[in-house]
């Protein structure tokens, strides 16, 4: 007879979950890797590695953002890269939006699903967005609207969700209640940021804990970036409470400009190899992916930031 999973009920959900069979990984290496490049990309680079991850079995790869160029210069070549790209039927290619005047130029290239973003902390709502966290979200259910207007997904982020570069540690209730205001507005989805990779497996399971009270597991995402070297111990700690989208990016490109001290995020390849070892069903080939962090890693001349494409590629090319 199977043992019975211990369960406590946290509101009127039953937890810690059964870890889930098959994870949806988000690509996010051309948007949130990109836009931290000290040097701007070209767009012909660009899309040949976007190409190149389409073709690796990832279902969503979010490709570039339209924010304002005077932001995130990195990101000026959003119209030309977006229409560039093969998009591959089956594939989401969700784009960043903070705005209207965004949505709107999203909306003329075909912009299918999009992405609001919003912080849990004050502080960094600031750098980032130029507004406080009730701004943004009256600029972001206006998107929303739109957007659902004109028939486009959108999945939202909230930022800092354990601790903030200017704040400091980020209260979970702080989290659950943005997550619940995003859903409500209509996000089919929210990704959890640990913006500046702070976070440990209890803070992560806290976060985690307060946010299930509120929101439908199967519509949270993690989203780590790898700072203090724990993403794949809190993806892992996600994963055992139920969590099966993964934000990551191949290589481990990545960071805000607007996060001090940000580093990348977990690199895709690395979470590819922990979920195989799991026996956790990603559809995503390791060996396309290896050569997509390759080829980014030559095009912008810097070693890979993942440990499992420095590891397998040394192996194949002795
Ligand atoms: C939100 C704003 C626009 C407010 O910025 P603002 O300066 O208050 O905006 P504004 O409305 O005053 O406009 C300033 C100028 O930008 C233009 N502008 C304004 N909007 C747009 C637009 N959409 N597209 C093109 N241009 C735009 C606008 O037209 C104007 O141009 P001017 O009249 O001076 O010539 C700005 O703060 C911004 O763009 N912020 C984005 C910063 C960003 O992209 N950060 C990185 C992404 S978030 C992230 O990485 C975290 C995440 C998602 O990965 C998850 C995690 O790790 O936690």
């Amino acid at each position: 007879m199977p043992l019975p999973l211990l369960t406590k009920i946290v509101g009127n959900r039953q937890w810690p979950r059964q870890s889930t069979s098959t994870v949806r990984i988000v690509e996010v290496g051309p948007r949130d890797g990109l836009q931290n490049e000290k040097s701007i990309v070209p767009a012909a680079v660009k899309v040949d590695f976007i190409n190149r991850l389409s073709r690796t079995g990832l279902k969503s790869i979010e490709v570039t953002s339209f924010v304002s160029p005077k932001w995130v210069p990195q990101m000026g070549d959003n119209t030309e890269v977006f229409k560039a790209i093969d998009k591959m039927t089956g594939i989401s290619y969700p784009v960043l939006v903070p705005n209207i005047k965004g949505l709107e130029s999203a909306v003329k290239v075909g912009v299918k699903e999009i992405a609001v973003f919003s912080s849990a902390s004050e502080g960094f709502s600031q750098k980032n967005t130029n507004g406080s966290i009730q701004e943004v979200l009256n600029r972001t259910k206006e998107v929303i609207q739109v957007a659902k207007k004109n028939d486009i997904k959108v999945r939202g982020y909230v930022s800092c969700v354990v601790g903030c570069p200017y704040d400091g540690f980020v209260k979970p209730s702080a989290v659950a209640k943005l997550c619940e205001t995003l859903l409500s507005l209509g996000c089919y989805e929210i990704s959890l940021g640990d913006t500046i990779g702070v976070g440990t497996i209890r803070t992560v399971k806290d976060m985690l804990k307060a946010v299930s009270v509120v929101a439908p597991i199967d519509q949270l995402a993690i989203h780590c970036h790898d700072t203090y070297g724990q993403a794949l111990v809190n993806i892992t700690t996600a994963l055992d409470l139920g969590i099966s989208v993964v934000d990551s990016s191949v290589s481990g490109l990545g960071g805000c400009p607007y996060a001090k001290g940000a580093s990348g995020n977990v690199a895709t390849e690395d979470l590819v190899y922990l979920l195989q070892g799991l026996g956790i069903n990603t559809g995503v080939d390791l060996n396309l992916l290896i050569d997509a962090g390759q080829f980014i890693s030559k095009a912008i001349n810097k070693p890979t930031n993942s440990k499992v494409n420095a590891a397998l590629y040394k192996n194949l090319n002795p």
